[in-house]
């Protein structure tokens, strides 16, 4: 089948509205959040987490990305409070990144381009019957998105880094469980919120976003490994995700909340 959307000129993020017109959307997503323009807001409640260890099914690269899948048929590990009302199911985590640790994370920070981004998806298992559905309403999804700088080796991160060489091509898994998405978490749990979508199509505009202030970070060596994922599928010739990163998309009429001073 025809290739359908990546990140390369021909398919990547300046083309994507040609397949999907979401893309031109008014809530898209990433943005560059600066700090002078963000408002506090009192009503904001610190982020309450409870992940189980034995949600993590899978490892897989999705030929994009690769993300930890999580058994989310019950209530295991959710997401709570913050900017959120309800509770909010564990789904998918996974990461972007760039080319060179130079640049990678799909938000910035006053202009402040970090190596990569974490990204934990949750669904409002509350209000909703499954993720499919949560995802085409505005309400429907949360996700955390941690920003990852170049520098000390991360070691809760090289466990996932270790299986990578097994799900090396498109469409290749491999079991990992006992793994906590909370161990990739900074310490400070300070955070921006604001409403938004996907980053990769279909783009849906059902994310409520929750930027933590404070970046992780990981060594040159363990973002090198992200990029030596292939996007080709065993047999084909082996093409390297270098990159798949969306940039900053437009605020629109929107606003940038913070959970601190
Ligand atoms: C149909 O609803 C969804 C929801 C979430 C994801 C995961 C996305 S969300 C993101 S940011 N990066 C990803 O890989 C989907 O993937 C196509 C599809
Ligand atoms: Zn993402």
């Amino acid at each position: 089948a025809r290739q359908s959307w990546g990140y390369q000129d021909h398919n990547g993020p300046e083309v994507w509205h040609e397949l999907f017109p979401l893309a031109n959307g008014d809530r898209q997503s990433p943005i560059a959040i600066k700090s002078s323009e963000v408002k506090y807001d009192p009503f904001l409640r610190p982020l309450s987490f409870s992940y189980d260890l034995t949600s993590p099914k899978v490892i897989l690269n999705c030929g994009y990305a690769f993300s930890i899948e999580c058994d989310d048929t019950e209530d295991r590990s959710v997401l709570r409070a913050g900017p959120l009302k309800g509770s909010y199911r564990l789904r998918q985590l996974h990461f972007h990144w760039g080319p060179t640790d130079d640049y990678g994370s799909e938000h910035t920070v006053d202009g402040l381009e970090f190596a990569a981004e974490l990204h934990v998806v949750h669904w409002n298992s509350e209000k909703y019957p499954c993720f499919v559905d949560a995802a085409q309403q505005p309400d429907g999804l949360a996700i955390v998105g941690v920003l990852v700088k170049a520098g000390e080796h991360n070691s809760p991160l090289q466990k996932v880094i270790n299986v990578l060489d097994v799900i090396k091509t498109k469409g290749s898994q491999v079991a990992f469980t006992n793994f906590d998405p909370s161990s990739l978490f900074p310490e400070s749990l300070d955070y921006w919120t604001y409403h938004g979508s996907l980053t990769v199509p279909p783009l849906l505009e059902s994310v409520i976003w929750i930027v933590l202030r404070q970046p992780i970070t990981a060594s040159s060596e363990q973002l090198a490994t992200f990029r030596s994922l292939l996007c080709s599928a065993k047999g084909e010739p082996a093409c390297c995700l270098l990159s798949n990163c969306r940039p900053p998309q437009p605020l629109r009429n929107r606003h940038v909340r913070a959970f601190f001073h």
